[in-house]
């Protein structure tokens, strides 16, 4: 069977909208406001009436089924920032031209469906310089994590197009890559979350922080925010491991005082920041940090292991079917979520914990050989 290349052109249907999150308000202004209209008027009637932001609507929910993961703090500031631009919109031009917005249509539901659109339907052009644009018909495709197509403008068809890296049978469901997104950001921008072990690209984020008690605190938090770092940080750890910047970051919070002349190094390694990126190297602290990464590791899953089970015995007392259907659906996302970032997490203790073996039983034969060779001379 030949592949797959499927291409529309603009003037198809509706022509795709390109929004440009570099152009000028106006242009953000007319995309918004056209998805209002079409979602009063019913004109977009294969987008889903319903499209909230990562379907967790209330600090309460958030609070309530992300306690455990990071990417409870990503959402609130996402949905912080929704409801922000909102407020000043509606002060700055929706107040001042009732005419033109009025409040039954441009009112904060809508506002929150269109951005929920928007963030679900968006599809990158990476030959467009990366430019973003809906595009009626192509944004039904769904996501795998397995396959590695993606959308793009092709000049020539002057058409957006996408070529499969693979057969297809007839009647076999297409799919699209989103991109190389962890469950969580996918949970937070388009609302599900893949089957458990399927995403290579899955991360889970690592809190790291100084410690209060530490000598040079002062010192250390001084030469972290000279590289736009702060007290506390996170850190993606991916299944194959860990970025360089942790590592650095996990050397600083461990360094004695007599390593002071080095702190400013590691800040600029943690931050990312230096000018060639090399392998920071401190093997007479290498122990330390390991151990540190360690118990952070751990702290973070028994925070997964709680909620994980807490949630077998999660409140579902109401009488309202809609309301049951919807908590089951956050509880089952929440789960699914936790599952997979608990998993990265058991990956890193088990790699931690063996390397620390590999150290202290390296250090004991070191030990043993010089206690040998001490009593020859005996
Ligand atoms: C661009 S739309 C894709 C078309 C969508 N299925 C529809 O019928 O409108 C993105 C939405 O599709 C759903 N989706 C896409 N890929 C998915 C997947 N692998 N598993 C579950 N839902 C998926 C999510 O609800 C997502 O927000």
């Amino acid at each position: 069977m030949e592949q797959l290349h499927l291409s529309l052109t603009p003037t198809a249907i509706f022509s795709f909208v390109l929004v440009s999150f570099r152009s000028s308000i106006l242009v953000r202004m007319c995309l918004l406001r056209s998805l209002f209209l079409y979602h009063r008027k019913g004109l977009l009637s294969v987008l889903p009436p319903t499209a909230s932001l990562c379907h967790f609507r209330t600090r309460a929910e958030l609070d309530r089924y992300l306690e455990a993961s990071q990417i409870r703090e990503r959402a609130i500031e996402r949905i912080t920032n929704v409801i922000g631009t909102y407020n000043d919109l509606r002060l700055r031009i929706f107040s001042k031209y009732p005419d033109l917005f009025p409040e039954e249509v441009f009112n904060m539901e809508t506002f929150k469906w269109s951005f929920g659109i928007l963030f679900s339907r968006l599809v990158r052009l990476p030959s467009m310089d990366g430019r973003v644009a809906l595009v009626p018909w192509a944004d039904m495709l769904n996501h795998s994590c397995e396959v590695e197509t993606f959308l793009d403008y092709d000049k020539s068809s002057q058409g957006v197009v996408f070529t499969t890296d693979r057969q297809y049978q007839p009647g076999e469901q297409v799919f699209i890559s989103y991109g190389k997104k962890s469950n969580g950001e996918l949970l937070l921008s388009y609302g599900f979350v893949p089957r458990e072990g399927t995403n290579p690209s899955d991360s889970v984020e690592l809190p790291l922080s100084l410690k209060k008690s530490d000598k040079c605190y002062k010192e250390k938090l001084e030469a972290l925010r000279k590289y736009g770092l702060s007290a506390s940080e996170c850190f993606p750890i991916q299944i194959t491991g860990w970025p360089l910047e942790l590592m650095a970051y996990a050397y600083l919070v461990v360094s004695p005082p007599s390593m002071k002349g080095k702190f400013e190094e590691m800040a600029a390694a943690a931050s990312n920041k230096m000018t060639s990126k090399k392998d920071i190297k401190c093997p007479e602290i290498d122990e330390q940090a390991l151990q540190f990464i360690l118990d952070s590791c751990e702290s973070s899953i028994s925070k997964y292991s709680r909620f994980l089970q807490a949630s077998g015995s999660m409140d579902l007392d109401t009488t309202s079917p809609k309301q049951l259907n919807r908590r089951v659906f956050l509880k089952q996302l929440a789960v699914d979520l936790c599952t997979s970032e608990r998993r990265i997490l058991f990956r890193a203790q088990y790699i931690l914990r063996r390397r620390l073996r590999d150290i202290r039983s390296g250090e004991l034969r070191a030990l043993r050989l010089f206690d040998n060779f001490v009593n020859l001379f005996k």
